[in-house]
């Protein structure tokens, strides 16, 4: 690898990252970790997942990328729990799923949205699930609202606003409950470029403020770098842990950084990993 911002790390099922070693050893205060252990997922005869680990830090930026079918979204899925494993164990800093904080966000964000609704009224929508009164929905939601300066007409129905303003919207929306963890699922891939590329910032931008640690599926892989701390490669199925890149480019990700040699040496560096990976 010749770029010398990254710092590869393979990762073997089930045995801990690199940040992990240092725990035990190190004076530093602990980092907590996502801790996936064991995990299996079979479609029919189809087996996506079979005794899957890998621990990743929380409070980071992972981009989860990896050939075609190879089980991106099913793992996700399962992480979240919007999805049953077979067998297996998540933990966020030894919590389970339903005693942590995380939101969704969908790539089709024209079903994610309630058609019926405004748009400020879909924000409104969770807070008031978990029965937050409309003084504090109001003060947490015009907060949101600056500090991301948006500037939509959240009076406007879903249909009255772009692709782009939709999914800002849906992305609004996961955040007003602040969660601990945001799961998105190829968020901008129905988006057009212009789109996607604002929203790739706007996404940054949330992230640097909120250190909110977000999980993004990619297919794009200069997404998947731009975006994050690390890159997890998945393998073929049954899918496995082909390696972990660490994305050690400075935030904001801006033009310099994403055309400069470091970021070119770590895209060619997962290519070639990717293209492995592919050939087997
Ligand atoms: N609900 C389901 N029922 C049956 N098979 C499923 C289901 N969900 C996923 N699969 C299968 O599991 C495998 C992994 O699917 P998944 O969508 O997670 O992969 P992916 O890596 O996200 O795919 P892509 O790169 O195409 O987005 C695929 O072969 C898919 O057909």
């Amino acid at each position: 690898m010749s770029g010398s911002n990254a710092r590869i790390a393979p990762v073997e099922p089930g045995a801990p990252t690199a940040d992990a070693p240092e725990l035990a050893s190190s004076a530093r205060p602990r980092r907590p970790l996502m801790t996936i252990r064991g995990l299996r997922k079979s479609f029919d005869d189809a087996v996506v997942y079979d005794d899957f680990g890998v621990d990743l830090p929380l409070g980071q930026f992972i981009s989860i990328f990896g050939p075609n079918g190879c089980g991106k979204s099913t793992l996700i899925n399962m992480i979240s729990g919007l999805m049953p494993m077979d067998a297996g164990e998540v933990l966020y800093d030894g919590q389970r799923i339903s005693e942590t904080r995380i939101s969704y966000v969908f790539q089709n964000y024209r079903e994610a949205l309630f058609p019926w609704a405004r748009a400020i009224d879909n924000i409104h929508y969770p807070l008031k699930v978990m029965g937050v009164r409309r003084a504090e929905r109001k003060r947490r939601i015009d907060k949101l609202l600056s500090d991301f300066e948006v500037r939509i007409d959240l009076n406007a129905y879903p249909y009255q606003l772009s692709g782009g303003q939709q999914q800002t919207v849906s992305i609004l929306r996961a955040l007003v409950t602040e969660p601990e963890v945001l799961f998105l699922d190829e968020p901008f891939s129905a988006l057009d470029y212009e789109m996607t590329i604002a929203m790739r910032a706007q996404l940054q931008k949330i992230f640097m403020k909120t250190k909110t640690t977000m999980l993004l599926v990619s297919h794009d892989l200069d997404e998947a770098i731009e975006l994050a701390d690390k890159v997890v490669l998945l393998s073929r199925r049954p899918t496995k842990v082909a390696e972990i890149v660490e994305i050690d480019l400075p935030w904001p990700r801006t033009l310099d950084v994403t055309t400069g040699e470091p970021f070119m040496a770590l895209k060619r560096h997962c290519l070639d990993r990717f293209w492995q990976e592919v050939k087997k």
